[in-house]
This record gives structure tokens, sequence and C-alpha cells, in this order.
């Protein structure tokens, strides 16, 4: 496979022996060197605070590689020539002294640099501060931060003001590791290449959206930072705004990334605020409790490790979110997304309206809205329910509703996904920002996640229990019967 950048570059990834790092980051990098995307001479400087030779950490990380790399697709030569890239730098990140280290390490090197703090948000301005004062990173110097930026929104505010005073914004590589999914880039593709759908997308053809992200896990042992973010604030308030977002936006300019950034403000200041007598009809929170998944049995997550009895986070949330611009006006956006739910599955489903005038028999009317269902995972693919005439002299003309459908990985035999950080680091090397999202997408999107918060906070009301592999509160199927719809259930 061909190079393509043939950039050099020189990551410096803070937080290296990190769970981040070694699940997700180290197994996307080692993708890119299989995939021969990692020029000749670029490098990996991993620091983290753990005393330890270079040695040591290459043998740790091709241990982590061996686990978290799927079998067919390691080959314990390419983690060895991949590891020779990395060296280890012990340092506390507040250790101003100890950054002289790094301007040693890039010594005469002109390679790009790339710094990635996948750290905690408390200490990027303390990274960034160090490192200018240092010496060790200039106007050229590409920074990725790690999601959340920030708890509130003043608490971002005050996260990117600490970058802003070291970063311009245009070196500043915010994540939202779903924008790096393929599924999801591929929202753009749809929406933008497709004509068809071009003129179909608004409030005169679509009668309401359905955004549900779905996981079967817990919180997987990170309960310290989880019982402070909840669910709203560790996947509301980026991902699945993004995809609101990239499902509401209207056409970029092209595919820069300020154009389709531009955008994705436009929806995210137009959601209209849930106010306080809105929250009983429009907000559904909840908490697991034991349950079963998958056959297996699960702990509360009240029972969960380090738990805090008396917690009141939410780890379920479903919204109907309404969108006050034209094109949408009078569509409900309905979100769903929890924890310890009966399985992984992320879809987007677009419901069109009916056609005006109806000719068929009037007991088939529930069959006569087109349907489009996007499978962000897993499943990749996507299928558009159309009505069809049913078969058979004895049938007249009764309806019945079938899929043309895409599923991915069937029509596109050869592809293999990507994981989203492969994307991510890749796009970072290339230098392409429209995949990162700019500090005004997070800001707008913490206004209107904190009004829902304090909403909560001022209610007192308890999240309300369901049991773990069921799909959340019943009260989250009431908020959408009450408008006479139901959540999609592929049949
Ligand atoms: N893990 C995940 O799946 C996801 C993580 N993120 C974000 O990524 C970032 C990293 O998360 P994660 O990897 O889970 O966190 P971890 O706590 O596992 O890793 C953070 C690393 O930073 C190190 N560190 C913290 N403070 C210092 C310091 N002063 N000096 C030196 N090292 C320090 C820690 O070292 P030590 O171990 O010695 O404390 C640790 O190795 C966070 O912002 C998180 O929100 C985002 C999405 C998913
Ligand atoms: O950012 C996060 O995302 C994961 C879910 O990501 P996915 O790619 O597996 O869908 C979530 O489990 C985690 O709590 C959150 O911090």
């Amino acid at each position: 496979m061909v190079n393509q950048t043939n950039t050099r570059c020189d990551l410096m990834l803070f937080g290296a022996l990190g769970d981040l790092a070694q699940r997700k980051l180290f197994p996307a990098l080692y993708q890119l060197e299989r995939a021969n995307l990692l020029a000749d001479g670029s490098r990996i400087l991993a620091i983290a605070r753990s005393e330890a030779g270079t040695d040591e950490v290459r043998n740790k990380l091709l241990e982590k590689l061996r686990q978290h790399v799927k079998p067919a697709e390691f080959d314990e030569n390419i983690a060895n020539d991949f590891l020779q890239r990395v060296d280890y730098l012990c340092l506390d990140f507040a250790d101003q002294e100890g950054y002289q280290v790094l301007n040693e390490w890039r010594d005469a090197v002109n390679n790009e640099l790339i710094v990635y703090m996948a750290t905690p948000p408390s200490m990027y301005g303390v990274i960034a501060r160090n490192m200018k004062s240092s010496q060790c990173c200039n106007e050229h110097t590409r920074v990725v931060v790690e999601k959340p930026i920030g708890h509130d929104l003043e608490s971002s505010k005050v996260i990117n003001d600490e970058l802003g005073e070291v970063y311009n914004e245009n070196q500043l590589f915010r994540i939202d590791h779903y924008l790096g999914k393929e599924t999801v880039q591929n929202l753009i593709a749809l929406r933008f290449a497709n004509n068809l759908f071009a003129s179909q997308w608004d409030q005169n053809h679509i009668s309401h959206v359905e955004i549900s992200v779905a996981e079967s896990v817990g919180i997987e042992g990170r309960w310290g930072y989880f019982d402070k973010a909840g669910q709203i604030r560790d996947m509301v308030q980026n991902h699945l705004l993004q995809l609101l977002c990239l499902i509401a936006m209207d056409p970029p300019a092209d595919l820069s990334a300020d154009s389709i950034r531009d955008e994705k403000v436009k929806v995210l200041k137009a959601l209209k605020r849930i106010t306080p007598n809105m929250m009983e009809t429009h907000v559904v929170r909840g908490q697991y409790t034991a349950g079963t998944i998958m056959g297996k049995p699960v702990p509360g997550y009240l029972e969960e490790d380090g738990a805090n009895r008396g917690s009141e986070t939410e780890t379920f949330v479903a919204l109907k979110v309404e969108i006050d611009n034209w094109r949408w006006s009078g569509v409900p956006f309905y979100l769903r997304t929890g924890k310890r739910l009966p399985e992984k599955m992320s879809q987007i489903i677009i419901h069109f309206k009916p056609a005006p005038h109806y000719i068929f028999d009037s007991d088939q009317k529930h069959l006569a809205n087109n349907k489009l269902i996007i499978r962000l995972q897993p499943d990749e693919g996507m299928a558009l329910k159309i009505l069809t005439k049913d078969q058979g002299l004895d049938k007249g003309m009764r309806l019945r509703q079938g899929p043309l459908e895409l599923t991915f990985s069937e029509t596109f035999e050869s592809d293999r996904i990507p994981d989203a950080y492969e994307r991510l680091l890749w796009e970072v090397m290339k230098g392409n920002q429209y995949l990162f999202v700019r500090r005004d997408e997070v800001e707008y999107a913490w206004r209107w996640v904190d009004q829902v918060i304090q909403n909560w906070h001022d209610s007192d009301e308890p999240p309300k229990r369901y049991a773990s592999g069921t799909w959340g509160p019943v009260a989250s199927i009431a908020m959408i019967t009450r408008d006479g719809r139901s959540w999609y259930e592929d049949a």
C-alpha cells in the first residue's frame, strides 16, 4: 500500500500508559503502521508518570497490542517494527523543568510535531503552558485533546481559554471519536451526494427522527469519572448532539472544516430550550439496577466497584429535542442513550411523512411511512423501507413494507472498517480538522445541555430505575408514545 502523506511526524503522547492510550491509541497507530501510512522516520514519545525504561514500555505495549488488536490483524513483525518508533519518557506533567527532555528528544529532527493529551482535561492547560515555556512547541504544532472539554459551559471555557493562550484554533484537534466512525462520516455522503435525499430532507417530508445509541456495557470500572459526568455529559453533550447536527445541518458550501462546522453550529444555536415545565414530556433520566445481559447477571449501578450507594447519576437519557428553524419546525428528534441496555446498537431512523392523499385500504395506513434506517454500529449499513404490492392473485392491492438494503460488509466485501481512532490520528497527521470539534460547537452544546442539567437539579427528582438488559425506564417509551409514535424495533 502507498504511503499517502510522506509527512514525518513526531507524536508526543501524554498519558501513554492510561486506558485510552493502551486500548485505543496504540492499536490505532499499529493499524496505521500495518497500512503503511506512517512515514519512515515518524516517531512516538510515550510520556507517563511511571518509572520505566523504553524496553520495558515497549514490551508492555506489545502485550497490550496482542490483547486489543484482532488476532487476524495482528502481526508480530509489524508490531515489533512499529514499537521501534516508540521511546518512553517518565515525566510528571506538572514538572516544568522536566520538559527540557522533550527538546532533547526532538533534537535537530525536523518532523512535524503532534501533541496528544490523553490525560484528564485538568492537565491540558498545565501541559500547554509547560510546553510553551520550555519552547517545545510552536505555531505549527498540532494539539489533540480528548473529550470531555469541561463538565459545563463555564469549565469548558476555562479549558479552552487555557489552550487558546498557547495555541491557535487551527492548531487544536478536539476529539469526538464518533466523528471518526466511517458510518458517521457516511452521513455526509448520504445526505450531500444523493440528491434523492437532499430534496426530501425537511419538515415537508420528514415527520420525526430517532437517534439511539445503546450500550450493553456498564461503566467499565470508571466510577470516578462517570459518576461526576453521567450519561448526559458523557454521551449526549458530544456524540449524540454531533449526530443530530450531521442529520439536521444545512448543506455546507464545501467539505472544508469551517464550512461543516459553521453549519453544525447553526443547528446547535437553534436547539429549542427545554424549560422546567417541559421536563416531564421532553426528558427522561434513568439509572440501571441489577439484571441480565445476554444471559449473564450484571450488577446495578450502585453495586459497581467503587460505587457511592446514594448516587443519583443517570446512566440513561431520553430526550425529545426540537430545532427552531425553517427546515425542522415541528419535527421532533427523539434521542436516547444508555448503559446496560440489551445490546450495543447505534442507529438513526428517519421517518418520512405519508403520501398526502391515501388511495389504499385504510386498514393499511399504519404501513404508510417510508423509513430510512441508518445502522452506525454494528452491522454497518442502511435500509430504506418502502411499500410494495403484496404478490399473489388473492392479494388485490394489498401493501407490504420491505427494505432496500445496503450492508457495507456484504456489498463492499473487501473493505475493512477502520476504528475511529485510526481515522482521527490519520487526519491529524494530514492536518485536516473537519472531523474535529471547534470551540464554539463545544460551547453551544454545553449551553443547551447545561439548562437540562440545571432543571434536574432544581426539581430534585431522582433518576427512574430500569433493570439492566431492558431498554431503559418505561417513561422513555411513554415519552414517544404520547406523540403517537414508538421507538423503532426491527421486526
Ligand atoms: N478511556 C476511554 O475509553 C476514554 C477516555 N477519554 C478521555 O481520554 C483522557 C484519558 O482517559 P483515560 O486514558 O481513560 O485516563 P487514565 O486515567 O487511564 O489515563 C490518564 C493517564 O494520565 C496520567 N497522568 C495524569 N496526571 C498526570 C501527571 N500529573 N503526570 C503524569 N501523568 C499523569 C495517568 O498516570 P497515572 O496512571 O500514574 O495516574 C494516566 O496514565 C481523558 O480526558 C478521558 O476523559 C475519552 C473517551 C473514552
Ligand atoms: O466516549 C465514550 O464513548 C463510549 C462509547 O463509544 P463506542 O465507540 O463504543 O460507541 C462510552 O462507552 C464511554 O462511556 C464514553 O466516554
